[in-house]
């Protein structure tokens, strides 16, 4: 293994799903988190605003991350309903995952906003989970590869590094679907990423910087898709929501 490669991250995005009595799932994930698992991969679970404090607490000693699924790009003031960079890690998070496609489609989260609101991440110590990827109309136009690049390059902070940036590629078209890009074209879009990560983060930097895979991972597609070159883990969102299918998706690291 080269020696700047990226230990691996697997991260549960469970949207907007988990009460109180989802306790037990990340009680089911420390309990699966064998020494073998956490030798070769890092956890995190990203839950609602509402129970990041709650998991945050309970996952203390655990090694498994707790996560945001979104922040807001000031630090506090008259934004009703929105959850601060600052907020989230005062409730124990560590990561805070941004421009994910469901933000960009329903919220109309622009390059710039996520951009915002990963240097938001940043200013309050958390690593960003910046997430980019093209719809299915732009795929078919052949347009997979310019869009994700554009992503890219609008929405990572030019503070950005590989321990305050993890990059995720997400599909729209594959998220909740069951559809999966071939391993040749995770590969190449991952390639490009990495490439563009050079001029975002430095050349030295950019190969440590973590590139997740995400939409529709599941334990059968997981071995897969994780031995794609330049895949270094995956964003998981309903498969996460099941601890032993998120620990069957983290052991294909095992293999
Ligand atoms: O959006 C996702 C993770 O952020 C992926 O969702 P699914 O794993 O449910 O396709």
């Amino acid at each position: 293994m080269s020696v700047d490669r990226p230990r691996p991250l697997v991260a549960g995005n469970w949207k907007m799903n988990g009460l109180k009595s989802s306790a037990k799932v990340l009680d089911e994930i420390h309990a699966g988190y064998t020494p073998g698992l956490k030798a070769k991969v890092d956890l995190a679970v990203c839950p609602p605003a509402t129970l990041v404090g709650p998991l945050a607490l309970q996952a203390v000693g655990s090694r498994v991350a707790i996560g945001g699924q979104d922040c807001h790009a000031k630090e506090s003031g008259a934004f009703t309903g929105n959850v601060s960079a600052e907020m989230l890690a005062d409730a124990g998070a560590t990561y805070v995952i941004v421009g994910h496609s469901e933000r960009r489609q329903y919220h109309g989260e622009k390059d710039v906003d996520v951009c915002a609101k990963a240097v938001a991440a940043h200013r309050a110590g958390l690593t960003a989970i910046v997430c980019i990827g093209e719809t299915r109309e732009e795929r078919e136009a052949g347009r997979a590869l310019s869009v994700v690049k554009k992503q890219l390059r609008g929405s990572t902070p030019v503070d950005s590094n590989s321990q305050n940036l993890v990059v995720a590629y997400e599909p729209v078209w594959a998220i909740g679907t069951g559809l999966t890009p071939t391993s040749a074209d995770v590969a190449e879009v991952h390639a490009l990423i990495r490439d563009e990560l050079k001029r975002l983060v430095g050349k030295a930097d950019s190969a440590r910087v973590r590139i997740l895979y995400g939409g529709s991972v599941k334990p059968s597609n997981a071995t897969e898709l994780m031995a794609v070159e330049n895949v270094n883990g995956a964003l998981v969102g309903g498969a996460s929501l099941v601890a032993a299918d998120f620990l069957a998706i983290a052991g294909a690291y095992l293999e």
